[in-house]
This record gives structure tokens, sequence and C-alpha cells, in this order.
């Protein structure tokens, strides 16, 4: 808040000083505590200070939230305590008067085990303090389960109007999510697979365009020889992996993705994988809450990312969003692509190009895949690239499980050829519950979720419905994937 008073160092990070806290908590979404604890910022967020945040904002403290010498002496500080007044945190959190929080620091540490909203609560195993915010996401879910799908009417002219767009359904798990329905249709006159099968012949002949929302419907030869006007198959996200792209072009369809909206999250979530992985935050988690937790043991070490090498393979949209995350993290960053970027590019970064991935592979404290899965890239890490890695190195996949020679990796994981890795896909998805991948303590997964924010997906879907009324008028159709 304050401390950053000089110009030129609020310049160099890009910090706008709020000299009253209250503007900070109102405008921010995620508000970092950072403070040293003293009496004057004993219980400096309090019940009054979380009602100014934005209901969907993130509390992370980092600070402290008691100090081992104010706690024995306890009796002069009787009503200090922490940075944060918890008892008002967890009233704010069970009423969504805010998000979320993420604690590193509590009072007392080891929060006391049971009876204790921390650890006690029905969704205690989730991997976060709770989150108002994610029930009421999940309520919403199940509502929407429960609702009948939006009326179609074929007879409507309105509908006639528009272009019949195929999809998969809406709602449920894999659905058009319903929320995005009233802008689509807008736009198109949506037909749901199921109305599609129930009225083949006519529908067939009036589809033109497939909405393919998470790789449904899936699209076959079959399918295609009953749509003969389709034109265009707009797909959610970047992967195209599942997608037959020669059948599509030998039908004169043609295909769109959605690189650029989900290429900010996706690298986000590389960075939180590589942070989770190095810190262990996931085991960090489970201690935190164990009912047989009594002290936190100094000796539970995790390494640091600050200052270590990065190593990108794949330098797309992605990757070098993650190349400048890393800078920020002060990381030597290097990669590997088919192209080299240019000059200009690569200092913007500091980003080194190694032409053999080997180079990159024996150089990288982490290594992190972000290519696209194609031929080229099926298992380009295999055993030999993974003996070819550092010991102390983790491998962080937020492109394709099949880039990655999965039982190559539990052997190297298995026999300490490498540290870790952390990873948010994998073949299949999910894995078996069985899969030796899910009870490795050095191994994080997480459920495909690159893309997965509201904003991006809400993105997504209004760049699929450009692309297809792009593709309807003849148009060049933006983020048209060509052969
Ligand atoms: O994996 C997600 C995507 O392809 O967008």
């Amino acid at each position: 808040m304050t401390i950053l008073k000089k110009e030129h160092e609020e310049q160099l990070v890009g910090a706008i000083c709020c000299e009253k806290i209250d503007s900070l908590l109102q405008q921010s979404d995620f508000v970092m505590v950072v403070v040293s604890l003293t009496p004057q910022t004993h219980k400096l967020i309090g019940k009054r200070e979380m009602e100014l945040m934005k209901p969907m904002a993130t509390l992370i403290n980092i600070s402290r939230g008691c100090c081992l010498q104010m706690a024995l002496k306890r009796h002069f500080y009787s009503n200090l305590g922490a940075v944060v007044d918890q008892e008002a945190l967890v009233r704010a959190l069970q009423a969504g008067v805010i998000r979320a929080a993420a604690l590193d620091v509590t009072y007392p540490e080891p929060l006391p085990r049971l009876p204790s909203v921390f650890s006690s609560q029905k969704h205690a195993h989730d991997s976060a303090v709770r989150v108002p915010g994610a029930l009421r996401e999940a309520q919403q879910a199940r509502r929407w389960q429960r609702l009948p799908p939006p009326g179609f009417h074929i007879l409507d002219m309105e509908d006639q109007e528009l272009p019949y767009v195929l999809i998969d359904c809406i709602g449920g798990k894999h659905g058009v999510y319903e929320d995005h329905v009233e802008f689509l249709k807008k736009h198109f006159c949506l037909i749901t697979m199921k109305e599609y099968l129930e009225n083949k012949k006519f529908l067939g002949e009036k589809i033109t365009a497939i909405y393919m929302w998470y790789h449904k419907p899936v699209i076959d030869e079959e399918l295609l020889q009953i749509l003969p006007n389709l034109k265009v198959v707009a797909n959610s996200g970047v992967g195209i992996d599942h997608l037959d792209l020669n059948l599509l072009s030998s039908f004169g369809v043609k295909v769109s993705n959605t690189p650029f909206v989900a290429s900010m999250d996706t690298a986000d979530l590389g960075m939180a994988l590589m942070l989770a992985s190095a810190r262990r935050l996931v085991e960090g988690y489970q201690m935190a809450v164990s009912p047989d937790t009594e002290y936190f043991p100094a000796d539970w070490l995790g390494v640091e990312v600050s200052g270590t090498t990065l190593g990108i393979i794949g330098m797309g949209t992605i990757g070098y969003k993650v190349a400048q995350r890393a800078k920020a993290f002060d990381m030597k960053i290097l990669y590997h692509n088919r192209n080299q970027r240019n000059k200009e590019e690569e200092s913007a970064v500091g980003a080194i190009y190694c032409k053999k991935i080997d180079d990159l592979l024996q150089q990288s404290d982490f290594v992190m895949l972000a290519v696209t899965l194609t031929p080229q890239t099926h298992k380009l890490i295999g055993k030999r690239e993974l003996e070819l890695m550092k010991p102390t190195a983790t491998l962080i996949n937020i492109s394709r499980g099949l880039v990655v020679d999965q039982d190559a990796l539990v052997e190297a994981l298995q026999n300490k050829v490498i540290k870790a890795a952390a990873l948010d896909v994998t073949y299949p998805e999910p894995l078996p519950r069985d899969h030796p991948l899910l009870k490795m303590k050095n191994v994080i997964i997480t459920p495909h979720i690159g893309s997965a924010t509201k904003e991006t997906r809400r993105l997504m879907m209004k760049n699929m419905t450009e692309s297809i009324e792009a593709a309807l008028t003849g148009l060049p159709i933006p983020n048209e994937v060509l052969l």
C-alpha cells in the first residue's frame, strides 16, 4: 500500500499507490496482505474492510496470522493477534461477502483441529479454504440440470431467419453453458443433438455450422454426410487434435478455434502448477488441515522458483505468455520452438533460443510443455528426454497428455530420474483411478483446466460466434485453422 512511495519504484512495477486502504479494497480482485504484524496492523483487515471488498475478491495472507512473541505475551497484548480478524474472515466467507481466502498464516498455527470451520466443513477436502462462491456455482450447476432446455421451436419465424447451428446439448456437465444461451440465440437457431436426431432429415439440410463446445458433438464421416450444407466447425479452445482436419476439408468444411482468448489463463495455470509443485502446495494444504497435525515442522521444505531456469517447449501464444510471467520471477528463460522468435520478442522477455531441445532439457530446473499436439510432438518427451533432465527438475505439462510418454514419466518419477511433475493434461482424462501417477506425492494433477475461467469461456463463445458468422457470410474467418 504505502510502501512504494517513490515514483520510479512505482513505475518499475506499474503500481498505483492507494493512500486510503479503502480504495484498494474496493478495487482489487485479489488483496494480498504482506505487512508486518505490529499494533498498528493488528486486525487491519476486519469486518468493515471485508465488506468493502468485491464479492468476487480473494484475500491472500502471507504476512502474519499470529506473532509468536505476541502469543507468548498474550496477557500484555490480550487484544492482539493477527493482521486479519479471523472470526470476521470466517463469517465473511460463510456469508459470501468475499469469494475466497488463501492463507499461509493463521492464528493459532496450526489451527485447532476439530471443530473448526477450516477443517470440518463438508468440503474440507477441497484444496482451498472454504469458498462460498464455489458452492454457489455448484448449486447453480445443479439448477441448470433441473431446468428444461430452453425451448426450440422449428416453426418460429424469427428463428428461421437465423442460421441453424448444431450443438451437443445445453447445461449439464458437458453442454453449452446455460448463461451463454441467451447470447447465442440472438445469433443462431440452436439445434441440440437430441433435436437433430429426432428430425434428421429436415434439420440435416438446414444446419450450416457446428458449435463444438469442448469436443462435443463428436464429428465423424456419417454426420458429415447428413449435413450437406455444413460450412464451418467452430471449435472451443486451442487444441484441435480431436478433429480430423483432412476429413472436414474433404467435405469443404472450414474449422476455427479460439487460440488467443485462452492463452492468458493457460499461462497462469502453468505458473500456478510450477509454483504449487515447487512449494509443495497440495501436500502443505493437506498438512495444514489434517486432523493429526500438532505442529508445523521446520524441516518441511520445497524448492525455490525465483531465479531458477525455466525451459519452455513451444513458444506460441501460450508459451510466450508463460515467458512474460516467468520474467517477473527473475527466471532465466530458455525456449525451444520450431521457429525462433524475433530478437525484439526474445529480449522483451529475456528468452534464449535453444535450437536443440536437448540443450534446454539439460539446463532447466522447470520444463514447461506448451506445444500443440501434432504427429511431430506426439510423445516428444520420452525416456531419453527425461534422462537428459536434471534429477532436481520438474516437468510441467499444460499442452496435451500425449506430448509425454506417460509410462516413461511414471518410471522416471519412480526412479528419481526427475524430481516432480505437474500435469494439467494426461491420457486418458481422467486417468484410471488406480493409475500410479495418482499415488505419487511428487505429482500434481489438475483436471485439464487451462482455460477454465468464466470470463475466458465467455470470450471463447463470442469468438466462436464471430467465426461462424464470418464463415456463413463468406468473410475471412477469424482464427481459421488452416491445414
Ligand atoms: O486444452 C484446451 C484447449 O485446447 O483450449
